[in-house]
């Protein structure tokens, strides 16, 4: 049991029972996942004249709040979901006009045909938009609906019924220090309980990962794979600006055994979302994601956008890539994982938001169809049935070896995903799978040089600090720290001696850092009040020894429309 654990249960059992809400169900984060399904049952429920109770939990100060994306969206799902999107408002205004892909080389950049890119590449009929403003939107239709939403509050813990099945979940203590005493400002978390509880968490989801473990969810399944994302906003010269062009690199500035590449894509209002995404079974501990993405942007073909233009925002998240080898089984007793917490995106296009509201839809119709049949706590087998027959299925399916392949190097990658998507259009004999978890990938530091970065010059490229500062970023301070070590010993003995520090490098919000004590002995020191949330450190520290749980409500990025 981590100290945060611990000490909310004695809280608990100090200033216990907690107050307790009832709901027909109950879900876990308000991105599109969580907010589609919310929609989806208030949907049903008019249409079938049977009231349903539903109300989503939302770690972020505001919806959106907590969101980034890249996005370029594909509106299929929300069509299902909404059809009448258009005329609801929906923040879809910039219809992706132009796609180029660029294998890039230090100085220049090779623009595929577009005859030769397969069609996960290809975005005609897609939107570039901000993910958080399109989740701010649908929380405005779900509200419309009846669905009960409540920012800044973290569900912290789930709650169990006698037999095993999941009975909903608690809200995380307020004003409680650091210390883990409670302050003027204490209050206890709540309860909400629901006869059936959706996690819609996004990737590495902390609850969604308790969850995997007590259901043992990913049983025969590969091990799930992720990637980071840095992304920033700028907003750019309106003379270099060509709204809905959507701009894709592979190579440079990454190794060729490395997993990444680029996305740069001209959103509405002179705004440009340039981001990088850094595969997390990297090996090399002295590679920097942060510092990869810096040094991108000074190659010629993408420093041009950003000449007289100005960073607006910076934010970095975790994807969840492992596509249908890696999903999960979908369902437990109680309740069912959605979207990026399952693990639906689709690595090949570097798209997720559609696949989440898809899911969310099929969780909530097998949700509705139980509640309507009298069930509760029982496992909502509709769902992956219904998830089996989908186009999501059959989309993920086209692209299951996409992530093996290019986690080959990426002139392998290339040529067997041209062969595997281009000539067999996903109809290959052969199914890849992942068989390493992030986690174990990194070799010793002695193997490796460390790698020389190029100092920032403050308006192309710039140090993490000054980043987070961009992105809003706000904890209370005197609070248990959110990033627990299961071994406080194990940062210094292991990671630093071993694999050089590789927290101090891979966070993307300079969280970590090793200090020297007056002793002159080496300590970790953890600024937790910097964390955007993004989970790297939860999925690639080499022993597991690092666990995000959620901090006080409201705490985090305060993303404006990333
Ligand atoms: C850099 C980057 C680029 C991407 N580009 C694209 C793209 O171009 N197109 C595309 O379609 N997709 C893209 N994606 C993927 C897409 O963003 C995700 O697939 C999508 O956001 C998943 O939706 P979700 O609802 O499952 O999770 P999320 O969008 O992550 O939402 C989860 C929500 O739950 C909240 N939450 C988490 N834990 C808790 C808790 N315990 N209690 C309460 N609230 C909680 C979070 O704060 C968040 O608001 C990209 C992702 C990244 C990181
Ligand atoms: S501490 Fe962990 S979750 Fe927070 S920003 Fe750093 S790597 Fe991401």
């Amino acid at each position: 049991m981590t100290t945060n654990a611990s000490t909310a249960s004695s809280l608990l059992e100090q200033y216990g029972p907690r107050e307790a809400m009832e709901y027909d169900v109950v879900i876990v984060g308000g991105g599109p996942a969580g907010l589609a399904a919310s929609i989806r049952l208030k949907q049903l429920a008019a249409e079938q004249n049977h009231e349903v109770s539903v109300c989503v939990l939302e770690k972020g100060g505001e919806l959106g709040a907590h969101i980034l994306s890249g996005a370029v969206m594909d509106p299929q799902a929300l069509t299902e979901l909404l059809p009448n999107w258009k005329e609801l408002g929906a923040p879809l205004n910039t219809a992706v006009s132009e796609d180029r892909f660029l294998f890039l080389t230090e100085s220049k950049a090779y623009k595929t045909p577009n005859f030769m890119l397969p069609a996960c590449f290809q975005n005609h009929g897609n939107y570039v938009v901000s993910l958080a403003n399109v989740v701010r939107w649908l929380g405005q239709q779900a509200e419309a609906l009846g669905v009960e939403v409540f920012p800044g509050f973290p569900a912290a813990e789930i709650l169990y019924n006698d037999d095993g099945s999941v009975r909903g979940v608690a809200t995380g203590n307020m004003g409680v220090d650091r210390a883990g005493i409670p302050t003027a400002a204490f209050q206890l978390g709540m309860e909400l309980h629901a006869k059936y509880t959706l996690f819609a968490e996004g990737a590495r989801g902390h609850l969604g990962k308790q969850l995997l473990e007590k259901f043992d969810l990913n049983k025969d399944k590969a091990p799930q794979s992720y990637a980071i994302g840095i992304k920033e906003l700028w907003e750019i010269d309106p003379a270099l600006h060509q709204p809905g062009l959507v701009i894709h690199t592979a190579g440079w500035p990454l190794a060729n055994d490395t997993y990444g590449g680029s996305f740069l894509y001209h959103l509405e209002n002179n705004q440009v979302a340039v981001g990088y995404v850094v595969g997390l079974a990297y090996d090399n501990p002295y590679l920097s994601p942060f510092e990869e993405f810096q040094r991108y942007k000074t190659h010629p073909e993408i420093s041009k956008f950003f000449k007289g233009g100005k960073r607006v925002s910076y934010g970095a998240r975790a994807i969840t890539a492992g596509g249908l080898q890696s999903l999960p089984k979908l369902v437990f007793a109680g309740g069912a994982l959605i979207g990026c917490d399952a693990g639906f995106l689709n690595a090949s296009r570097i798209k997720g938001s559609h696949a989440a509201i898809k899911s969310g839809m099929m969780a909530a119709d097998a949700a509705f169809a139980a509640l309507q049949g009298g069930r509760q706590y029982d496992e909502l087998s509709d769902y992956p049935q219904a998830f089996e027959k989908s186009w999501l299925h059959e989309e993920l399916h086209v692209a299951r070896n996409f992530k093996p392949w290019m986690s080959k190097g990426l002139y392998t990658g290339a040529l067997m995903v041209g062969i595997d998507q281009l000539i067999l259009r996903g109809k290959a004999p052969w199914t890849l799978r992942n068989t390493h978890a992030d986690h174990t990938c990194l070799r010793p530091a002695a193997e490796f040089q460390p790698i020389a970065y190029p100092k920032p010059d403050n308006t192309l490229t710039f140090d993490r600090l000054s980043s987070v500062f961009i992105s809003n970023t706000n904890h209370v301070e005197d609070q248990p720290i959110h990033l627990t070590l299961k071994d406080a010993s194990v940062p210094v003995d292991i990671n630093l001696a071993r694999y050089a520090g590789p927290e101090a490098r891979y966070c993307p919000a300079a969280v970590y850092e090793f200090v020297k004590t007056d002793a002159g002995e080496d300590r970790l020191q953890i600024n937790a009040q910097n964390c955007v949330h993004c989970k790297t450190c939860d999925i690639k520290d080499p022993t597991q020894n690092i666990v995000w749980v959620t901090p006080e409500g409201g705490g985090g990025p305060n993303y404006p429309n990333m």
